[in-house]
């Protein structure tokens, strides 16, 4: 276990990344100014600073100088604003092990930390080759944000499992969820990643042309087929195919599907010739398909010949953890899109989007700042370029009715404490128990 000082004003940020690294075994000591900082350094010893660039009483760099003054063995990482790269770029030139800017992946971080950890540790022996990857080079997959939530973690650890083996998944999730995206990282995680991948929307297909889009056909085969048309099944020979709103087929197309599955063989419509094809097959659905077996409107063998793993990908809601960040990852696209250079968020913004319950789920939060993006004229998102619909969405009730799950009440009863000030009274409000409850509680959490 290393112990990790992280300096970084912004306080819920700093949580999230608190807990983040702890549970990748750090040990982690907040800090939100510079002279906090300076003093925590004096006193203790710590194996890795994480600084924000930026804090109310001065700036990264002057606690770089004081830590390098002190020990210069200690790596400082720098946490920079999109804007403030250039500024981070020199504080290397001064010292800085690296620095890594905002929004970042989760997997950065932690490859950023490995890096830093391993250079201390080198300094205190003789040199060896370095194996590490250079530096700021993250391993994750680009574009794609996995998360820091238990939800993610997860999905992200299911992914993981099954993405180098040649199993059929069914990926299930509300829309707007990452269905496709989760595909994708199957595919770019398994052997055939240099291999097609093939996205086919079968909710959006006439069930009278979908063998023609499955297997392909043959010029003049029927009236309209002017050119011969290779079919997904072929275009994704030796990749993967993925199947989205699988649910949507047509009982006829089922038996189609299975057919090319078991004998993984495809005849596109007027030749005589079968084409082998090997393909592994990701299917996706935002219904109940097994409740759609059940009626009789699903094949139940199709089913179980897509459903060798499942995998499902929690709504947004159940991944509250993960808000800021996906927030974040999508300003970064807004900016690059747009042309703009938008910094953040103000924190009024932030609690609205923490209350609103996101339907849409991630396609809604990224269309939601996109128009933001475009809307804002200043560095700053504030809540008057938000849709109306969520400044107005009633203050979440998840939170009274997840307070008797054992174990998120400890965390719960902090949040909802910090946001009333410290005040019992009103947190018991908020939590829709009485003060005597909320004592109790305090008490067999050793919160008091
Ligand atoms: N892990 C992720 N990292 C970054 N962006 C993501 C991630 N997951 C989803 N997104 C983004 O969220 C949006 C919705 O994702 P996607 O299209 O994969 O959802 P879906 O569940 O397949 O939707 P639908 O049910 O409508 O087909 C897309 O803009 C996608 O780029």
């Amino acid at each position: 276990m290393s112990a990790i000082l992280l300096v970084e004003d912004d306080v819920s940020f700093s949580e999230m990344l608190r807990r983040f690294l702890e549970r990748h075994q750090h040990s982690v000591t907040l800090s939100y100014t510079l002279e906090d900082a300076k003093t925590k350094v004096n006193i203790s010893s710590f194996d890795l600073v994480f600084a924000d660039l930026r804090l109310p009483d001065g700036d990264g760099i002057a606690l770089l100088n004081h830590i390098k003054t002190k020990d210069a063995s200690v790596p400082v990482v720098l946490m920079t604003g999109y804007a403030e790269v250039s500024t981070a770029v020199k504080a290397m030139k001064e010292g800085a092990f690296d620095y890594i800017s905002k929004p970042f992946n989760p997997e950065e971080v932690l490859q950023v930390v490995k890096n830093a950890l391993k250079e201390k540790q080198d300094l205190k022996k003789p040199k060896e080759d370095s194996t590490t990857a250079p530096k700021g080079q993250s391993t994750a997959t680009p574009g794609f944000v996995s998360g820091i939530s238990a939800a993610s973690k997860v999905l992200h650890d299911h992914i993981n499992l099954v993405a180098p083996t040649s199993m059929s998944v069914l990926i299930s999730g509300e829309s707007g969820t990452g269905k496709e995206v989760v595909a994708k990282a199957i595919h770019l995680k398994s052997s055939r990643k240099n291999r097609p991948f093939i996205a086919v929307d079968c909710g959006a297909i006439p069930k009278e042309i979908a063998s023609s889009e499955f297997f392909g056909h043959k010029k003049g085969s029927f009236t309209g087929a002017i050119n011969d048309k290779i079919g997904h099944f072929e275009a994704a020979n030796h990749g993967t195919l993925f199947l989205d709103e699988v649910g949507n087929l047509s009982y006829e197309n089922q038996i189609q599907l299975l057919r090319a599955l078991q004998e993984r063989k495809v005849k596109p419509i007027g030749s005589n010739d079968e084409i082998e094809v090997d393909i592994r097959l990701l299917t996706a659905t935002n219904e109940d398909l097994l409740k759609a077996v059940e009626q009789g409107d699903f094949r139940e063998d199709l089913y179980h010949r897509l459903n060798e793993f499942f995998i499902k990908v929690p709504n947004l809601q159940e991944r509250q953890d993960d808000l800021i960040l996906y927030a974040d990852f999508f300003l970064e696209n807004a900016n690059q899109q747009l042309n703009k250079a938008i910094i953040g968020f103000s924190s009024e913004v932030l609690k609205i989007f923490q209350n609103y319950t996101w339907p849409g789920n991630l396609r809604e939060l990224s269309n939601v700042i996109k128009r933001a993006t475009l809307l804002t004229t200043g560095e700053v998102i504030h809540k008057e370029v938000l849709p109306p619909e969520l400044s107005a969405a009633p203050a979440k009730e998840t939170e009274t009715a997840s307070f008797s799950a054992k174990s998120n009440e400890k965390d719960l009863i902090i949040k909802v404490l910090e946001e009333a000030n410290n005040n019992k009274t009103k947190a018991a409000k908020l939590l829709n128990v009485s003060r005597k409850t909320l004592y109790n509680k305090l008490k067999e959490y050793n919160l008091e």
